[in-house]
């Protein structure tokens, strides 16, 4: 078991280091890296996740590529255009309604990513930071860019739905499904048009295809910014899905400074290969003493939790 941390080429999140726990077991290796403002309660199902990933393994592969988007962090549109470039993919998803910035930086960061990547698809992330009238503006002004769809204009779920009313952009819920105690409230309440599913937070490959069966909308199965290790249950999730119809969030390891992988997850002409990886690069990344202890200190708390 090993605590690793990843320098972030940009600001995401809030965070500009990542760091968690890898450990292995009998099925390879596993992932559990929580953000660190999620509580010991909600880290329960990131730890179910990282368990079957050691020691049951994932459901058997249906694809052997999965496409992908490029994650494009809010930056400037120069850096933006750079990064959709770079990344050889036909679709970009930019985060926009960052904290200090304005609708006129969306607007840009947007536009510019429109132009680099010319008829690809642009979707856009909220993360729930927009009231209803705020989404219905922005949308307003951002639809001219072609908009594949909004994911997680605003918190509430009653909110998503009161937007998806009032626009005729396609609506992708994730804090909706991934952080609420209800993930089909989002069905019930016709609130989304596509639903995004994080293996970790959602716990586990199979407990994602169960809500992929229920939810009965399109998936797009979406990274929550792990190494190579973690990349890999996603990968595993969408390989396993009977349809596929989007880009998958999963191409987030280009983010990192360096990876604990030598052959990290990164996308080949806009696809991720369908394997699953063996961290070669543990030593260079790992945590110092502090921060390991803290993370071993968790995972203990966790781990209690889920056993009683
Ligand atoms: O979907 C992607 O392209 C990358 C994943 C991503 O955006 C993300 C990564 C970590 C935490 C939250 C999110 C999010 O989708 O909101
Ligand atoms: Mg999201």
């Amino acid at each position: 078991m090993i605590t690793y941390s990843l320098g972030l080429k940009n600001k995401f999140r809030g965070i500009t280091v990542r760091e968690g726990i890898l450990f292995e077991g009998p099925a390879g290796w596993a992932e559990w890296s929580p953000f660190l403002d999620y509580d010991d309660a909600t880290s329960v199902s990131w730890l179910r996740a990282a368990r079957e990933a050691a020691y049951d393994g994932w459901p058997a592969p249906l694809r052997d590529v999965v496409p992908v988007n490029c994650t494009v962090p809010a930056i400037s549109p120069e850096k933006a255009a750079a990064i959709v470039r770079a990344s050889g993919c036909r679709t970009a998803k930019v985060k926009v309604a960052e904290p200090g910035q304005t609708l006129a930086d969306d607007i840009a960061r947007v536009e510019a990513v429109r132009d680099a990547i010319g008829d690809g698809q642009v979707r856009i992330d909220a993360n729930g930071l927009w009231s209803v009238d705020e989404a219905l503006h922005a949308l307003k002004q951002l639809s001219r860019f072609d908009l594949e769809y909004v994911e997680q204009p605003c918190m509430a779920v009653e909110d998503l739905a009161a937007v998806r009313r009032r626009t005729d952009v396609l609506v992708a819920a994730d804090e909706s499904i991934r952080r609420a105690e209800d993930p089909l409230l989002v069905k019930k309440l016709e609130a989304a048009d596509i639903a995004v599913l994080k293996v970790q937070p959602i716990g586990g490959v199979r407990a994602c295809l169960e809500i992929a069966e229920q939810i009965g909308l399109p998936v797009v199965v979406s990274s929550a910014l792990e190494t190579s290790v973690g990349i890999a249950a996603g990968v595993a999730l969408a390989a396993a899905l009977p349809e596929l119809p989007y880009a998958c969030g999963l191409a987030t390891v280009s983010m990192f400074t360096s990876e604990v992988v030598s052959d990290p997850l990164l996308p080949v002409d806009g696809f991720l290969p369908v394997r699953r990886v063996q961290p070669d690069q543990l030593e260079a990344n790992r945590a110092d003493a502090e921060r390991t202890a803290v993370w071993e200190q968790r995972l203990s708390r966790v781990q209690q939790r889920s056993a009683g």
